[in-house]
């Protein structure tokens, strides 16, 4: 007689957790074969019991009490894929006491909370995996703690949002209206519950601190991330990025230098020719630079039923190894030093400046001359007429210079009289920034 099947119950069967079970028996002989023994989604909680699901899930008994799955002694794993914070981490607590493993997708969850399940699950010795909350199917956490856990990694940068990528991609090759978009997104299960936390940035942003946590091997909280969304990029802001050779991404970025940390969400204009100006869509990518390996660069879809599923049900089966060999794999994400942040004057960078001023004498001399005396100097510079009467629209793009500089350059500029107003910023990769 072979061995017990691995027993998991589901906390969640929307997008990603339907996606799961499709997987889990497409794919049962593979993934019998790497752990030793079968895997049976044997529950699922749900909010809505009478929902029309996909056949899919025919074999799946559905719960809307969370106990009939904290409670069962029978489930070794407990998969988290509803979402949610508070309550959430009261059942994966409750959850991790009864000694069960945790796989979740859950980026909210363990950005703000992932530090104490993982000690908790630690002193329980169980698991918390949770490779699908950061770039959907890239096996991007794997890679920081397993692939590259010989090397100092110094830089993570990308695109680990696929909602906004997608957004991006369709104003700027289809022209068409950012609401529209973002609809389409949601209808395509890559958006949040409350698309709010992919449009601002605070998805991204909790990837990059989880991302910073493992790579940096520091405890990076939500909160030490500068992060802007893509609410306010216009059709026009694109139009200009066109003209001048730049593609718009929502950029994560994570940097350490000489043991100081930096990590940023934002919209940023890429050269078009540079290796993440082409992704597009839902997919993300995420440049990883190591000291000693130098640049590595890590593709895949961010977000969608089954790529994301594949990096859950990847995660089942490290448990379902780690269960064999009877060990945990907390040790690789506990964070070996303090997280400690540069200052806005040593965080370097290329800037892009739109503005309409006044098209009369003196207007350029003006603003060149307040540019001059913060010596931020102009890597490309465009003037153009407005439909209004005696308006211009200046483009600039600076060379690099630090945040304190650009912050306080930026408040001059706009009580300059010539100046009447700030239309955009972005920050421009591909500098020495
Ligand atoms: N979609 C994606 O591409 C990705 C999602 N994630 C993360 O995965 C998680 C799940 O996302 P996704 O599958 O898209 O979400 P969905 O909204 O599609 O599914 C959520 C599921 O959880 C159930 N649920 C939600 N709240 C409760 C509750 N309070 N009590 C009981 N059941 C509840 C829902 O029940 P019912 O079916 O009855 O409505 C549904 O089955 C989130 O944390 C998300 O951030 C991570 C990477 C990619
Ligand atoms: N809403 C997220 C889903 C995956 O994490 C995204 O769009 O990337
Ligand atoms: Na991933």
């Amino acid at each position: 007689m072979g061995e017990r099947a691995i027993q998991v119950g589901l906390l969640g069967l929307g997008t990603v957790g339907t996606g799961v079970v499709s997987i889990v028996e497409r794919h049962q002989n593979e993934l019998a074969h790497q752990a030793g023994r079968p895997v049976a989604i044997k529950k699922a909680l749900v909010k809505q019991i009478d929902k029309v699901r996909g056949s899919e899930v025919n074999g799946v008994e559905l719960t809307t009490n969370p106990e009939d799955i904290l409670d069962d002694p029978d489930l070794d794993v407990v998969i988290e894929v509803m979402g949610g914070v508070s309550e959430t981490k009261q059942l994966l607590e409750k959850a991790i006491r009864q000694k069960k493993h945790i796989v979740t997708a859950n980026k909210d969850l363990m950005a703000e909370w992932g530090a104490s399940l993982l000690a908790l699950a630690a002193e329980q010795g169980v698991d918390v995996y949770y490779e699908a909350s950061v770039a959907g199917g890239i096996p991007i956490l794997r890679t920081i703690t397993e692939g590259l856990s010989a090397d100092r990694i110094t830089k993570m940068m990308g695109i680990v949002n696929g909602t906004t990528n997608y957004i991006l991609t369709k104003m700027s090759q289809e022209n068409r209206s950012y609401e529209d978009v973002l609809k389409e997104a949601q209808e395509l299960g890559f958006a949040e519950a409350d698309p709010t936390a992919d449009v601002e940035g605070l998805d991204a942003a909790r990837k990059m601190a989880i991302l910073a946590t493992l790579g940096f091997s520091a405890p990076v909280q939500l909160s030490d991330v500068a992060v802007k969304g893509i609410t306010n990029v216009s059709g026009k802001d694109l139009h200009f990025c066109e003209q001048l050779g730049l593609t718009m991404k929502l950029i994560g970025v994570a940097k350490r230098d000489e043991g100081r940390l930096e990590v940023c969400v934002e919209p940023t204009l890429l050269p078009s020719d540079h290796p993440l100006a082409s992704v597009q869509n839902e997919y993300n990518a995420v440049f990883v630079h190591g000291e000693a390996v130098g640049e590595t660069m890590f593709y895949g879809p961010g977000a969608g039923s089954l790529p994301t599923a594949t990096a859950v049900v990847s995660d089942l089966v490290s448990v379902m190894k780690n269960m064999r060999h009877r060990v945990n794999g907390y040790a690789a994400m506990k964070p070996l030093y303090e997280a400690v942040f540069k200052e806005e004057q040593e965080k370097q960078s290329q800037f892009f400046i739109r503005l309409h001023v006044e098209d009369r004498t003196g207007t350029f001399s003006s603003i060149t001359s307040l540019f001059a005396r913060y010596d931020v100097s102009f890597e490309k510079l465009l003037q153009l007429p407005l439909e209004e009467e005696q308006m211009a629209e200046i483009v600039i793009i600076t060379h690099v210079t630090n945040r304190a500089v650009y912050k306080e350059l930026m408040e001059e500029l706009e009580q300059l009289d010539v100046v009447k107003t700030i239309a955009s910023s972005y920050r421009v990769e591909g500098g020495k920034g």
